[in-house]
């Protein structure tokens, strides 16, 4: 295409889907000054009404702040209307509660609206005049080669026919663009379901309007087998997440046997959500399943790429998949840019690259989901997190603990895991020269005693 101000080629890009990812991508690309298409195929959210206490919340932190700073939106999305959360509040069986902190005072991950970041980013695209928005477009096909797409407008289903010169396929877990890549020889799949669904619950505000518990805290209920999490709303509102085996969910069917589970499992949750709130809110929609999606390499030449939960999808339980979908989008316009827009190497080092780290992350989040039980026998959660802290605070910058390198720091996820691996190796080989030593010293000391 024609070469901008800056020297840099300048090419027609068709972004599909509108998500959080589709949408921050957009503006990265518009920013360079390409004629950008966002096709999208659900209408303009923005025209839907607020269905109030139905907002879905989302942890954001150091990663995917970054790629809004680098478009001028995380001072307006995230300081104006994120809620900071310094620290988890564990809430035990007993009712009472714990707080661990997230790292040094000032650190903190936000709690922000999925729906307000959607909109937001819509509106900050669209304010690009080179940003051309298309709702109700369905991908349906493509010949990813060509760059053609074929989109299928809602609901009239009528064909349209789009060609760009590079697609990027933003489309999320169930991605069109990923099926159409998969058609290629020598392209990886796999994706694993986990036995886990979820269901989003509300804490509605008290009547005086403020926080029905402590504001700026993620909170925890660990219960082994399942889990809730509930993060703060601007309305005052909490988002409560419950994690349970959907044989599980299948057993609360009457409105008894659910407030029985609730008395029995988070009793003091109970009075916070409201006895009537918890059986309509709960049987109002089913349980959603949860899936791990792996695949590579992410782009088909110079015409096609996915990023985002398209091109790896983890379970949640890392609070990571919005800040790697943004981190995806900051690291593709670096590499661009580092390749002088030169379409075809860049792509080939970005899928390179980053499907190491995606599939890393992917891997903790799995992890986690498994220890998620530990969450339970609290006593590991909070001696090596005890253990991480003071050695994070003896030597800072080389014992950094895999959650802070995860969610503090820009660390490529790979690395954060061989950083995890050599500390367990030195605290693993600290205990046995402990264990060894206090053998030798007891040893030592019967002797002396005996003889
Ligand atoms: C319960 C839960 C909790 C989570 N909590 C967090 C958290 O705390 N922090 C965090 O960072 N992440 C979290 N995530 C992950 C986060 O929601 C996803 O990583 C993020 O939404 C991915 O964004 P995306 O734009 O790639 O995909 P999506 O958000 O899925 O967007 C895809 C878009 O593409 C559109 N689309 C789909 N198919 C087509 C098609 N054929 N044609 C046109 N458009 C199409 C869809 O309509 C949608 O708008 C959580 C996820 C879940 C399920
Ligand atoms: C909106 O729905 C959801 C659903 C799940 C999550 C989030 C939002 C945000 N999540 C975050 N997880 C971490 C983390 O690193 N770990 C190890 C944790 C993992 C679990 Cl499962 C947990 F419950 C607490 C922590 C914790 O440390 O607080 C963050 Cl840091 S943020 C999980």
């Amino acid at each position: 295409g024609a070469n901008g101000c800056d020297g840099f080629p300048k090419i027609k890009v068709a972004i599909v889907g509108g998500g959080l990812v589709g949408t921050l991508s957009a503006c990265y690309f518009a920013k360079r000054g390409h004629e950008v298409h966002l096709y999208e195929l659900r209408p303009d959210i923005r025209e839907l009404e607020h269905v109030p206490g139905r907002s879905i919340n989302l942890a954001l932190s150091v990663r995917g702040r970054a790629a809004l700073k680098e478009v001028g939106l995380e001072e307006q999305l995230v300081q104006r209307h994120g809620i900071p959360m310094y620290a988890r509040m564990i809430h035990e069986l007993d009712g009472s509660t714990r707080s661990i902190p997230y790292g040094k005072k000032d650190q903190c991950i936000y709690s922000v609206g999925r729906r307000f970041l959607n909109e937001s980013l819509l509106t900050a695209a669209e304010k690009y005049p080179n940003v051309h928005c298309h709702f109700n477009q369905k991908l349906v096909s493509a010949n990813l080669k060509q760059g053609q797409m074929t989109f299928e407008r809602q609901p009239s289903k009528e064909i349209e026919q789009v060609e760009a010169q590079l697609v990027v396929g933003a489309d999320g877990a169930f991605s069109s663009v990923r099926k159409q890549m998969m058609k290629q020889p020598l392209c990886d799949f796999s994706q694993t379901y986990i036995p886990h669904g979820y269901l989003e619950l509300c804490i509605p505000a008290l009547s005086d309007g403020t926080h029905a518990m402590p504001k700026n805290y993620l909170h925890i209920w660990p219960r082994g087998r399942f889990m809730m999490i509930a993060l703060p709303n601007q309305d005052a509102s909490w988002t409560v997440t419950l994690f349970m085996p959907f044989d599980e969910f299948g057993k609360l069917d009457t409105p008894q046997r659910l407030l029985a589970f609730f008395k029995e499992h988070f009793p003091d949750a109970v009075p916070l959500i409201g006895e009537e709130k918890l059986v309509s809110d709960f049987f109002a929609c089913k349980p959603s399943p949860l899936v791990s999606v792996k695949c590579g390499p992410y782009n088909i030449g110079d015409t096609a790429l996915i990023i985002g939960d398209a091109a790896h999808a983890m379970v949640p339980f890392y609070g990571q998949g919005m800040n790697a979908g943004f981190e995806d989008c900051r690291l593709l316009d670096a590499v661009l840019l580092k390749h002088k827009f030169d379409v075809g190497p860049a792509l080939k080092e970005f899928s390179t690259t980053r499907r190491p780290d995606a599939e890393a992350i992917c891997g903790l989040a799995m992890y986690n989901y498994v220890e998620m039980r530990d969450l339970v026998n609290r006593k590991s959660f909070l001696i090596r997190k005890k253990v991480d802290s003071l050695l994070h605070s003896l030597m800072p910058n080389l014992w950094i603990p895999l959650y802070t390198s995860v969610t503090f720091s820009h660390m490529p996820y790979a690395q954060c895991i061989k950083n995890k691996e050599w500390q367990d190796k030195i605290l693993d080989r600290a205990l046995t020269l402990m264990a060894a030593s206090l053998v030798a010293f007891a040893a030592f000391f019967f002797y002396n005693a005996t003889y």
